[in-house]
């Protein structure tokens, strides 16, 4: 649908701590911007709780039709999973480390053509996806990245240089964790460096993992990196998502990198392999069952 400025009411919700970009200006840009294309708006900060109950009420009590979040992927999943009910429409602003649903999704890097975006671009219905009751918009890992994701929580900066020296420092130490998935009638058993279940086709800063990943085929796009050799493995990582090629999931398979879609999965994982839910550090759990929720909520995307 395409966005209709004359009835719509905005509200920003800028996470003061996102990233590495200074957000001094922002308030006044999307405020100047909505002005221009004379549409109603308020910026409010995010909260880190996620308990965005009061921004519920305001939609409810004063009508805002659009909330707009200037933050990361791990913003971006606490507002839609609080607010998806209300039935606004969702925009980004991509203001995190990694934005790897913004840039899935086309959301311009500059930040003066995203928040021009959200009064140009058209809303479009978004799958998203529950991990037994939590719930995630872009990516999902078991194993190494999560390693990382909960070592990067820990340290005093955020962005990009901070994630690859916490992702350098954890290959050399990488482990497997031994997993059993339940999928399309087949049950893999596996050692693995780490298995991602993903939405969006990027990580995030262009990073692929996923490369036929869509955010609205009402399907995961799962991705198995079994033990193997540490000095084949970035080869063999970079072979698979250059290929991109899709295969059922194969039992008998145990060395190789599997690359194939779902629309559910159940994951038993004795070993409690570390878990992200796009991109946050969640506790882990030893049996998982992942669901799509088809078209789960409006995302304001380019028009094309
Ligand atoms: N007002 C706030 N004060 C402190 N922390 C906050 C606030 N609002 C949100 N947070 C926390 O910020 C974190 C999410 O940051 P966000 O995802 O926006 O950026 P990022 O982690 O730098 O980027 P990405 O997720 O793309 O890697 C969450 O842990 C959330 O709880």
């Amino acid at each position: 649908m395409r966005v209709d400025n004359h009835s719509r009411k905005i509200i920003f919700l800028i996470n003061p701590i996102s990233g590495t970009r200074n957000k001094t200006d922002l308030r006044k840009l999307v405020l100047d911007e909505a002005l221009k294309h004379g549409v109603a708006a308020i910026v409010l900060p995010t909260v880190a709780s996620g308990d965005y109950a009061f921004v519920a009420s305001r939609i409810e009590e004063e009508g805002f039709t659009d909330v707009v979040i200037c933050g990361g992927d791990g913003s971006v999943n606490q507002v839609v999973n609080a607010l998806r009910h209300t039935g606004v429409h969702f925009g980004i602003i991509p203001l995190g480390s990694g934005n790897g649903l913004a840039y899935s999704a086309n959301i311009p890097k500059s930040t003066p053509k995203a928040i021009e975006l959200i009064f140009t671009g058209k809303a479009r219905k978004t799958d998203a996806y529950l991990i037994n009751d939590r719930f995630a918009c872009m990516l999902v890992g078991l194993g190494f990245d999560a390693k990382v994701a909960h070592d990067f929580a820990q340290q005093p900066g955020r962005g990009l240089l901070t994630y690859t020296q916490q992702s350098l420092k954890n290959y050399f130490t990488a482990r497997t964790w031994h997993f059993e998935i339940v999928v399309n009638d087949h049950v893999i058993q596996t050692d693995a460096f780490f298995i991602s279940i993903a939405n969006s086709n990027q990580f995030g800063n262009q990073f692929t993992i996923a490369p036929k990943a869509s955010l609205n085929d009402g399907l995961l796009d799962i991705v198995l990196v079994p033990r193997m050799n540490k000095a084949i493995l970035p080869f063999a990582l970079i072979q698979q998502v250059n290929s991109g090629k899709l295969k059922p999931p194969a039992e008998d398979a145990p060395n190789t990198i599997q690359y194939f879609q779902a629309a559910k999965l159940q994951l038993r994982n004795p070993d409690l392999a570390p878990m992200h839910i796009d991109g946050e550090p969640v506790e882990t759990e030893a049996f998982l069952q992942i669901n799509i929720l088809p078209r789960c909520f409006s995302l304001i995307q380019p028009s094309l």
